[in-house]
């Protein structure tokens, strides 16, 4: 479904002159159905890395495959990858519209559903199904954003991520921002969704215990670089240091 080829970023720092290679090197491939977790410690490039995937970020070298077209070679397989990949983002407050409703808020995507497909799409209807898939109900149609507590606010940026039916929903630290019991609930909502909806999602976490949750394979980051990409059923068999330190910290609480 990806393929990722010996992919760069670098950034120029205008003032000073300078070069900073924030991604080195990076080779994978993601697979339909896989659930991939892009784990490392702050500053190592998740996001970086993760606006590329999604299309925001024209790498400076290496090739970009996305169901086989080349987004940042041809404008019109650009226009593909925006339907197919949604996103969700850590900052739930900041990326809705404060003055929308949580309607409007899932609205918007299915009216981009309906313009691209062409389709009879009963936008009331929808928006509420995809309320229930969430787990919230028709009565957050008519709410805005400060009425909602985090977690309801996540569940509404995941509707609105479904919303336009993609193939893959890549996640920024979705839960960081949420209580640890909320946390696991987002979890669960994420991994029926999942099944429900035959997603393949990326997952960008610093949160080894969230990624043996759901995700099937883990790649490891560090400095840009990746260390280790395996297999979560295997991730105790690990050789790398950082994910052996991650795996310590885990035992130890
Ligand atoms: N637009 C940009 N211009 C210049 N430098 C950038 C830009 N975006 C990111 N960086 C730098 O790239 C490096 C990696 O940042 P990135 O946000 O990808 O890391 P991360 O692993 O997602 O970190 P965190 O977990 O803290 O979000 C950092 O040193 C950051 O300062």
């Amino acid at each position: 479904m990806i393929k990722i080829d010996n992919l760069e970023v670098h950034f120029r720092n205008e003032m000073t002159s300078t070069v900073q290679q924030v991604l080195k090197g990076i080779s994978f491939d993601l697979n339909e159905g896989d659930a991939l977790a892009i784990l490392g410690e702050s500053g190592s490039g998740k996001s970086t890395l993760g606006r590329v995937l999604v299309g925001l970020l024209k790498p400076t070298a290496g090739q970009y495959f996305f169901m086989d077209k080349q987004p940042y070679k041809n404008k019109a397989d650009r226009k593909f990858l925006s339907e197919n990949i949604s996103i969700v983002f850590q900052d739930y407050n900041t990326s809705v519209n404060p003055r929308f409703t949580v309607g409007e808020i899932i609205g918007e995507s299915l009216n981009v559903l309906k313009k691209r497909t062409k389709t009879n799409i009963n936008i009331k209807h929808n928006i509420c199904k995809l309320l229930n898939d969430v787990g919230l109900d028709e009565t957050y149609y008519d709410r805005f954003p400060h009425q909602l507590s985090g977690g309801q606010l996540q569940r509404v940026c995941i509707a609105r991520a479904v919303a336009i039916n993609p193939k893959i929903i890549l996640f920024d630290e979705p839960i960081s921002s949420l209580d640890a019991s909320t946390q696991v609930q987002i979890m669960d909502l994420l991994k029926d969704l999942r099944e429900k909806y035959n997603l393949t999602y990326i997952f960008i976490t610093h949160d080894l215990t969230s990624v043996t949750y759901f995700c099937n394979k883990v790649i490891f980051l560090y400095e840009g670089k990746i260390t280790e990409a395996i297999n979560v059923k295997d991730i105790h068999k690990t050789k790398d240091n950082y994910a052996k330190r991650l795996l310590d910290s885990i035992l130890e609480v």
